[in-house]
């Protein structure tokens, strides 16, 4: 077992500046048996990442192996010693091949496309400041924004203080790791589809690189009409000459099954599938997250989870603004494409899909894809959509959607939708997976709940009265805000009489761990440094995705289906209620509730 103790309470001497407690290790340690340890350790070993070792075995693909060095190796050349000290064997210890990408000699540049944008600065600069004030970047990296509008380095540098901010868990030498931070941002102003430009970015970039391994991350946040541009000029004039080159790409991926198919056939004439990453930032949410440990790690989750005891299932997202400045990108889309098809999908598939054979990315996303390709069309009949109007409150009118200069008069996008689905397979046949998404309603929340279904032969049924429904149990599992889990129980009111009631079962984050919670984005860009691919959509995944929503998005629009119109911050359109009864559902955030205080 000496391996296990060795390797069970590890410090990160790789990253820019040590840390005990730098959490880009504590959240992916995994300890490991010596045993364990031999029977990788004949196959080839590559420590591509300081801080994250995949043990590669040639016939099976990845067995991603995480850990972190021991406290007293200062270098990679040691770690690799003391790796191969760990075996007694001398067989094993020729066979071994150890390759190190040693980090002092290799570098991570992130080209952040579209850098003078709405994402860039409200989420890509911050987490990317995030991740460095954990001490979670490489030694050596480089962030270069990239726009068509004119700044120098400080403007950039200035444009992107103005957002960043310092755990307030921690606060430690704040204001010293912000400028720290921002003296590895640049800017380079170019155009989208100019390989000239990239090749002066590139040029940049190597100066940075300093001869070192070059590894190259573009993050693409720019409108998808330029994705393609963009990528081929920096395929051509700016990927890596000796590392790796990875493209994030946001959505949309299209607009339907044929336009995002001929996205990824275009992106494919420059990256392979492997260098796509297809960013979904709800898939990095810590409570979508925490599904799969939900259900995998608790024994008492695994026998309920099928059609024998859930009822329904509702993913419900609502947003309490409307499309404010951003009508011009929503009206060609709408709310299924913007939420729907992504992000509610998406956690349905990790909701309901089978045990993967392990949490290797290929073994995720397998499960999920067989899961949105055992889905059941979906028919205009279970889909109900809405659009918001004016209201006053008071003395505040608040806009309709129609009302935003950017949005064409008349418009029928909807910015409300409710849909009724269902998986055609042994786990889940005839079980209702509801879903609810809309902007400018009453409260902002993103929350999964499971409605299980009524106890058979109650003792206590006539101690509830005639509504049963009320008395059942439910999980729910709140992404955002205050995320919390809590399962709704009948319990019996303390007293000499029999009345029962129901109450809750609470994990309440805020008051469970001091720790703030990551932004989603600060672990989707991690990932994406150490090519971990398992919270990015998969191509295959994305075209059952849109298979699912195309036909009834075009017949939506064909046929121009009115949204029923809801006033701006109520509840949305009644036509959502009425879908869910004729499933027999009652969606479970109807009743106003505040479980989690
Ligand atoms: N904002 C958000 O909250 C979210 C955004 N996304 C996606 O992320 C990407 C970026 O979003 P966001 O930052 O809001 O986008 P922006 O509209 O802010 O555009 C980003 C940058 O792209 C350039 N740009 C904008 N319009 C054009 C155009 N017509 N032609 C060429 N360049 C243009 C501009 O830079 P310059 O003029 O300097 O070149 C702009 O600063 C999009 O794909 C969006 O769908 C996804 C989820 C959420
Ligand atoms: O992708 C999108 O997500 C945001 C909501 O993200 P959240 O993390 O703030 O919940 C939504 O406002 C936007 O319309 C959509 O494009």
């Amino acid at each position: 077992m000496a391996a296990l103790s060795s390797f069970s309470s590890l410090n990160c001497p790789t990253t820019s500046s040590s840390s005990s407690s730098s959490p880009c290790l504590s959240s992916r340690r995994l300890s490991f048996s010596s045993s364990a340890l031999k029977k990788f350790l004949p196959k080839k070993i590559s420590l591509q990442s300081p801080r994250y070792w995949n043990v590669i075995n040639s016939q099976d693909g990845t067995v991603p192996v995480t850990a972190s060095p021991p406290e007293n190796v200062t270098s990679l050349r040691k770690l690799k010693d003391e790796l191969l000290s760990i075996t007694s064997s001398e067989e094993v210890r020729e066979e071994t091949s150890v390759d190190i990408v040693d980090e002092h000699n290799s570098t991570v540049s992130i080209v952040v496309v579209g850098a003078s944008g709405d994402l860039a600065k409200k989420k890509i600069f911050p987490a990317l400041f995030a991740l460095y004030y954990e001490d979670c970047l490489p030694k050596h990296f480089t962030v270069f924004g990239y726009a068509r509008s004119k700044m120098t380095d400080a403007e950039l540098r200035d444009m992107v203080s103005r957002t960043l901010t310092c755990r307030i868990d921690k606060r430690e030498n704040c204001s010293e790791k912000m400028e720290q931070f921002l003296k590895r941002c640049f800017y380079h102003s170019g155009q989208y589809d100019s390989e000239k430009n990239f090749a002066e970015l590139d040029m940049k970039l190597r100066d940075h690189e300093k001869g070192r391994v070059s590894n190259r991350l573009f993050y693409l946040s720019i409108p998808p009409y330029i994705f393609i541009e963009v990528v081929r000029c920096a395929s051509n004039s700016a990927s890596s000459a000796n590392g790796w080159t990875r493209v994030i790409v946001e959505k949309p991926f299209g607009r339907d099954s044929e336009s995002s198919a001929s996205l990824t056939r275009d992106l494919k004439q420059y990256l392979v599938e492997d260098q796509i990453f297809r960013i979904d930032h709800y898939l990095g949410k810590e409570l979508v997250e925490n599904l799969s440990v939900l259900r995998f790690s608790n024994l008492i989750f695994g026998p309920l989870w099928s059609r024998q005891y859930i009822r329904n299932v509702q993913f419900i997202f609502s947003e309490d603004f409307g499309t404010e400045g951003r009508g011009g990108y929503f009206d060609s889309y709408g709310i299924i494409r913007d939420i729907m098809q992504n992000h509610l999908l998406q956690i349905l598939a990790l909701f309901a899909m089978e045990t993967p054979v392990s949490l290797d990315a290929e073994d995720v996303r397998n499960e999920k894809v067989k899961v949105l390709r055992s889905m059941k069309p979906l028919q205009l009949e279970n889909v109900v959509i809405g659009q918001y109007k004016s209201h006053t409150k008071g003395s505040v009118t608040y806009p309709a959607y129609t009302d935003d200069n950017t949005v064409p008069k008349g418009s029928l996008t909807p910015t409300f939708a409710a849909a009724a689905l269902f998986i055609n397979n042994a786990r889940w046949d005839g079980v209702p997976f509801l879903m609810k998404a809309g902007k400018a309603l009453h409260s902002k929340i993103a929350e999964i709940r499971v409605q299980f279904k009524h106890v058979p032969g109650s003792l206590y049924n006539s101690s509830f009265g005639t509504d049963l429904d009320r008395t059942t149990n439910e999980l729910v599992i709140r992404l955002q805000p205050d995320e919390g889990i809590y399962l709704k129980i009948n319990n019996k009111v303390p007293g000499l009489a029999m009345r029962l009631d129901q109450s809750n079962l609470n994990l309440h984050y805020a008051a469970r761990y001091a720790k703030e919670i990551p932004d989603a984005y600060e672990r989707l860009l991690l990932d994406a440094i150490e090519g971990e691919r398992r919270l990015f959509i998969r191509s295959d995944e994305l075209d059952a995705a849109w298979a699912l929503f195309t036909p009834v998005l075009k017949e939506l629009e064909e046929k121009k289906v009115m949204p029923e119109l809801y006033p701006y911050g109520s509840r949305g359109p009644v036509g959502a209620h009425y879908l869910a009864a004729r499933h027999n559902v009652q969606w479970g955030d109807i009743s106003a509730e505040h479980p989690l205080e």
